[in-house]
């Protein structure tokens, strides 16, 4: 069995020693494609901060692509597509500058991008449909498209695992259909997706488990719209084929969920 691209056990997450996500345990597959989802403020971020190393880990253990995290050697194999971040305005660089930033961790000897490299920058940028706007300077773009360059970084190095915070927000609804389609190609290839977002309509043919996080605890993992997650060793638990991932309820019978709806559009 391959190491689960992520296992939380009683993770406990926070800045300086204040704890913000509290005793969260979790097991995501590897090419499970899971959307992260709560109100503002309940600790998606930090979640996902504790999970990439930026954020510290205050009690339980994060593993991460079977590694302690902060000690991945290959640090391209998790992408991040941060929230709301645009590129700096001030920034000189082209799309394909950016993008092949992305690149720099999957670099070969001496550090010089050879025609795979190349190619990995100009099909990410293609990914996310700025093909046309490939050398132009990313000060001239939209914030809109801006995030869709961060997006098209973080593919372009072909990561394992990526995760993703608030993906679709202001970006406008033909290019959260272009993302869908560009992540459900890459979840069929076989990467992990965790994506943080208010929005799950976009994405949900291809986010298929959810997670609830309320005020800082984990209060739900199961079907994100009645498509269950394929059910599979849990690294709590290895030798069951489902357990319970979150206190006391199963993926196959996940706790009924109805104030999700109020979670999506942040009203709680
Ligand atoms: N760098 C930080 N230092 C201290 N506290 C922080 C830091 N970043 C976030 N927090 C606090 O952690 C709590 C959770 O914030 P977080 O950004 O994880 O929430 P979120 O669920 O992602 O919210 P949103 O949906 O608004 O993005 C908040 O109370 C916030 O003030």
């Amino acid at each position: 069995m391959s190491d689960p691209a992520l296992c939380l056990t009683g993770a406990t997450v926070g800045y300086g020693d204040v704890a913000i996500v509290r005793d969260a345990s979790l097991t995501v597959r590897r090419g499970e494609a899971v959307a992260v989802i709560g109100s503002n403020g309940s600790g998606k971020t930090t979640l996902m901060r504790g999970v990439l190393g930026l954020a510290a880990v205050l009690g339980g253990s994060v593993e991460v692509l079977g590694a302690p995290v902060g000690r991945l050697r290959e640090h391209g194999r998790v992408g991040y597509v941060p929230q709301r971040h645009t590129v700096s305005g001030a920034m000189p660089a082209t799309v394909r500058e950016v993008v092949g930033v992305g690149r720099l961790p999957r670099l070969g000897l001496f550090g010089r991008p050879v025609a795979r490299d190349r190619a990995a920058v100009a099909e990410a940028v293609d990914a996310v449909g700025l093909a046309d706007r490939l050398d132009d300077p990313v000060a001239s773009l939209s914030g809109g498209q801006q995030r869709r360059v961060l997006v098209a970084r973080a593919l372009a190095a072909e990561p394992e695992l990526l995760v993703m915070d608030e993906p679709t927000a202001g970006v406008d609804a033909a290019s959260q259909a272009a993302l869908a389609t560009v992540l459900a190609q890459v979840s069929a290839a076989g990467t992990t997706l965790v994506v943080v977002t208010h929005e799950t309509g976009p994405l949900a043919g291809v986010l298929r488990r959810a997670v609830v996080v309320d005020s800082g605890r984990l209060t739900y993992d199961g079907p994100l719209s009645g498509a269950g997650p394929a059910a599979g060793p849990d690294c709590h638990h290895p030798d069951e084929a489902t357990v319970p991932p979150v206190r006391g309820y199963r993926l196959d019978q996940p706790r009924p969920a109805p104030d999700a709806a109020r979670v999506r559009d942040g009203s709680r």
